[in-house]
């Protein structure tokens, strides 16, 4: 081509295709804000949560749409502005509207079950693989909540828990109670060729008398959660677990027994931390540490005052203090809510004689329904 001749005109498909590869860059562009936008939506749907706002604002909603419509100077119409907006105020709400939930993972631990049962199936989980990761996860804001094991019917109180509620300044916000049906489950859906046991170790201390009347030549090994057991069992054929039946259908592992727990009517109980304290309901718990310095009088002073306001205790636990001088921390759950009048006055006597007196959360109690004992939902 010499100099003098000229390109001939795009054809309208080049510039078509010349547009479209703008319009692909700047949805690029987009995507990216977009993003950014939806990240600090969810940061505001945490802060939300915590302080008991509501998710729905909609004269922010109608601010954010006037401000843009003066700002397009009618290079939009307003309605495609309303439009577009609403629905990115959707996503952010749709995000914000379902809480999400550290537990002691991976997935098919009775824990999830629990959140699951406690929160919906809406519920963003984050599986954690030690009761430390969940709680690190919680104290770190990188989940609104967590949901932990304390204490089984069979075996008592998950001490791990214990300890690390003790560390962590995590509010107690609920509590979940779930029906433990534990079965042994192996890839073949049966012993043959297996010569050991995962489980959780609770869940080993659960199902003892089984395992030594049906199965005492597998070789007994605790791993972190029943959940990690299933997934090693799939993984290794010569080794069972001992898990719930999600855990089964998680891994593609075959039920060689069912309803294993020694104990039929084996139950755990499960503790929601993270998020606003809930208002009392009539049928309250309050969760309170103290770490007595003179044991036997403060005691004392403490059941004296519970029995003369009538208030039961409905779980005790004591743990090493780990603290110079103070032999020991307490636990205890009372029945009623911190802002019962009852239960307000009983902790304004104790204040002052009580050591080291905090007041965990106060939250409804959760009811054993016949809907979750038929559930085969623990750790
Ligand atoms: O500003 C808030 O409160 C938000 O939650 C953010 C946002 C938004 O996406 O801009 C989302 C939902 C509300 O209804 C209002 C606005």
């Amino acid at each position: 081509m010499t100099p003098l001749e000229l390109a001939p005109p795009p054809t309208v498909d080049d510039a078509i295709a010349a547009c479209r590869t703008r319009i692909d860059s700047i949805d690029a562009d987009l995507l990216a804000l977009i993003v950014q936008r939806v990240e600090c939506a969810t940061e505001i749907g945490r802060l939300k949560r915590r302080g008991g706002l509501p998710v729905y604002h909609p004269a922010r909603e109608s601010s954010i749409i006037a401000n843009l419509c003066a700002r397009s100077h009618g290079a939009l119409r307003d309605d495609h502005v309303a439009s577009i907006w609403g629905a990115l105020f959707s996503a952010s709400r749709a995000l914000q509207g379902a809480p999400s939930a550290a537990f002691l993972g991976p997935a098919g631990t009775f824990t999830e079950a629990a959140t699951r049962q406690f929160f919906g199936d809406a519920v963003r989980t984050d599986a954690r693989e030690t009761l430390e990761g969940v709680f690190a996860a919680l104290s770190e804001g990188e989940t609104e909540f967590a949901v932990v094991p304390i204490e089984n019917s069979t075996e008592g109180t998950i001490t791990r828990t214990v300890d690390l509620l003790a560390q962590h300044a995590a509010p107690i916000t609920g509590e979940i109670e779930q029906a433990i049906v534990h079965c042994l489950l192996s890839a073949s859906g049966s012993l043959e060729g297996v010569d050991c046991v995962l489980a959780h170790e609770q869940a080993l201390a659960q199902c003892r008398g089984w395992l030594d009347a049906h199965a005492p030549r597998l070789r007994r090994i605790a791993v972190s959660s029943n959940g990690a057991a299933a997934r090693e069992a799939a993984e290794h054929g010569h080794c069972a677990a001992i898990a719930g039946e999600p855990a089964a259908l998680r891994y593609r592992l075959r039920i060689v027994a069912r309803a294993i727990q020694d104990d039929p009517n084996n139950y755990t109980r499960f503790l929601v931390l993270g998020g606003p304290s809930p208002e009392p309901t009539g049928n309250d718990r309050t969760s309170l540490s103290f770490a007595p310095s003179d044991g036997t009088d403060e005691l004392a002073h403490l059941f004296g005052v519970l029995a003369q306001r009538q208030i039961d205790v409905l779980w005790l636990a004591v743990r090493p203090a780990r603290a110079a001088g103070l032999p020991y921390r307490y636990f205890a759950d009372l029945h009623g809510h911190a802002s019962d009048p009852h239960v307000r006055a009983a902790l304004d006597d104790l204040a002052p004689t009580l050591s080291g007196l905090r007041v965990l959360g106060a939250y409804p109690r959760a009811r054993l329904t016949d809907a979750v004992c038929r559930s085969s939902s623990g750790h």
